[in-house]
């Protein structure tokens, strides 16, 4: 049996859009309803038959859903839940795609107090943004983590888990305060880096900016690749996640530094010992089949 039969998006950009189109094609016989704040991209959506029906204000898309996804930065999350909640049918459940989710749940909470909130987040994505950048094949194969809050109706969160096995994803549960704390260290710091380390590299006095294009090896090309993911939304995942990256922060530095030390004292052992042990790391993600490169992965687009 399908999980829902009227699924509302509200924000229609790279996670909405891929949602609309994962959903339009696994799920043929849902009716799927979006919304966007923005004119334009309602305009595009309407252009590109994203939905079966585009509204023009957040509670008309809501009021006959009987699931709705917010998909909007994770700081807009309040502002979108307030706008809906008038018109949300009472046995509505209302979700949401954002990439930390103890300050979206407590966004939610306040915004809906008494509503069936069941968070989710989806692990897949890509630097691009807007609704044209969305592809329906986007969450196969990837995990969407399932985050509910405590004393969740598990029949609610069971129909939020199916309708991500739907579109392709592997769910797990998990508490919202753990879940940002894993992804702080797997997600969020690498994009702090990857936003530092272009930074320094197009600041350099010595060093031209067309030397950096023309010689970028592979490794800093890929930072390039991350440093280009769209800013309002990373600087909302900073901001919300803020405990959970400072904490992993403070340790990426510490640990830096220790490397900092290795190479000033000749220390290669220190250095190997560390490089023969994240090698380690990289062949498991392949083992368990997690990396983009593998051909099954259902990333074509
Ligand atoms: N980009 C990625 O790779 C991933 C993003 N996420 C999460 O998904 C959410 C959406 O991200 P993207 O789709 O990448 O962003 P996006 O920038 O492509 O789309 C966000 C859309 O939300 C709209 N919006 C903003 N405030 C709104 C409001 N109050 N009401 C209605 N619409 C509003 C914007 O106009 C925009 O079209 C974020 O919470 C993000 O953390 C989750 C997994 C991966
Ligand atoms: O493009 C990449 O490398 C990503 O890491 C995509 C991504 C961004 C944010 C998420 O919450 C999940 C996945």
């Amino acid at each position: 049996m399908l999980p829902f039969a009227r699924i509302t998006v509200i924000g229609l950009g790279l996670i909405g859009s891929s949602l609309c189109r994962a959903i339009r094609a696994e799920m043929p016989t849902v009716r799927v309803t979006g919304h966007d704040a923005n004119p334009a991209v309602r305009e595009t959506a309407r252009r590109i038959d994203l939905c079966d029906d585009v509204t023009d204000t957040a509670g008309a898309a809501v009021t006959d859903a009987d699931l709705v996804i917010l998909c909007v930065p994770v700081r807009a999350m309040g502002a979108a839940a307030a706008e809906i909640a008038d018109d949300l049918p009472a046995d509505c459940i209302i979700s949401d795609v954002g990439s930390c989710k103890a300050d979206v749940l407590a966004q939610l909470d306040a915004a809906l107090p008494g509503r069936t909130i069941i968070p989710a987040h989806p692990v897949a994505g890509t630097e691009n943004s807007g609704p044209e950048a969305g592809f329906a094949t986007l969450f196969k194969g990837r995990w969407s983590i399932v985050t509910p809050p405590a004393g969740a109706d598990p029949a609610a969160v069971e129909r939020v888990a199916e309708l991500w096995r739907r579109v392709g994803a592997q769910v797990e549960t998990m508490e919202p305060a753990h879940h940002d704390l894993v992804l702080a260290v797997t997600s969020h710091l690498p994009h702090l880096i990857a936003y530092t380390i272009v930074g320094t590299a197009s600041d350099l006095e010595n060093v031209t900016q067309s030397e950096v294009i023309k010689y970028s090896a592979g490794g800093f090309r890929d930072f390039t690749r991350i440093a280009a993911s769209d800013p309002t939304m990373w600087r909302d995942v900073f901001l919300a996640n803020k405990d959970a990256v400072l904490e992993m922060l403070q340790r990426f530095s510490e640990d830096l530094s220790a490397l900092q030390r290795a190479i000033r004292w000749n220390d290669g052992d220190a250095l190997f010992n560390l490089f023969t042990r994240t090698r380690a790391i990289r062949r498991s993600i392949i083992e368990q089949g997690q990396d983009d490169a593998k051909p099954d992965f259902g990333r074509s687009h």
